[in-house]
């Protein structure tokens, strides 16, 4: 019996990931998981709820999920800095886990997939961009929710954003050693969802 298809992207903000992880998840028809939302909605029910980040992680509910203040820069900041709590990466932990390795098979995108969620991964993607082209895409993003945000800040959210990523201690975002790097700096959206594709296919074949 074969395996089930687990298919891993991590990566630094707005370098691209989720775009590609959805349109994998869609060629393989494999459900699809942005963990990112997760430690969203846990910054954002302890900041409105006023309790703690990891009491907040108990209490996500699926319609929490697509709330669109979770897109929002406050969100992605609050979220960076709860999900380097303990406590709140265990609260969230099996879930995930679970997730991965359902029957289906699962494609998920994140800091921490190939490295701590699902290691054992068919195949790992790690997509990445210069911290200027990423702050370019995010600023393209944000900027239509709030018009005075400028080019600088966001580069600055990011910078900050990467550091406290990188340099937490539980689940850092880094490369898994055998992950496939991705760097999208120089690649539009087709090009990159075909190098995707490509490295994909190369690691697990048409499955
Ligand atoms: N290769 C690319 N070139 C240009 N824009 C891109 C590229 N990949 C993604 N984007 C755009 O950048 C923004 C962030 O992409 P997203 O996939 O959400 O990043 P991440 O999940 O890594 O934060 C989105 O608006 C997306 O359409
Ligand atoms: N698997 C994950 C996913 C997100 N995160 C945290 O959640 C924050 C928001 O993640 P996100 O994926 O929504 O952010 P973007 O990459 O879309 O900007 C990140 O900056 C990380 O601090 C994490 O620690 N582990």
């Amino acid at each position: 019996m074969t395996q089930p298809l687990i298919i891993a992207f991590d990566g630094p903000a707005a370098s691209g990931k989720g775009t590609l992880a959805s349109v994998i998840a869609a060629d393989y028809s494999l459900p699809f998981l942005d963990t990112g939302l997760l430690y969203r909605a846990a910054g954002h029910l302890a900041h409105v709820l006023g309790i703690d980040p990891a009491q907040a992680a108990q209490r996500i509910t699926p319609e929490l999920l697509n709330d669109e203040a979770l897109r929002g820069r406050e969100a992605g900041e609050r979220a960076s800095q709860v999900a380097a709590i303990p406590a709140v990466r265990a609260a969230l932990k099996q879930f995930q886990i679970d997730f991965a390795h359902q029957p289906s098979g699962a494609v998920l995108d994140g800091r921490d997939i190939g490295t701590v969620i699902a290691p054992d991964a068919t195949v790992k993607l790690f997509v990445t961009a210069t911290p200027e082209i990423r702050a370019e895409r995010r600023w393209k993003q944000l900027v239509k929710l709030n018009p005075a945000l400028t080019f600088d800040e966001v580069l600055s959210d990011i910078r900050i954003r990467d550091a406290r990523d990188s340099g937490r201690a539980d689940a850092p975002l880094e490369k898994a050693g055998d992950a496939l790097l991705l760097d999208t700096s120089d690649l539009g959206i087709e090009a990159a969802i075909a190098a995707a594709r490509s490295l994909v296919k190369d690691r697990c074949g048409d499955n």
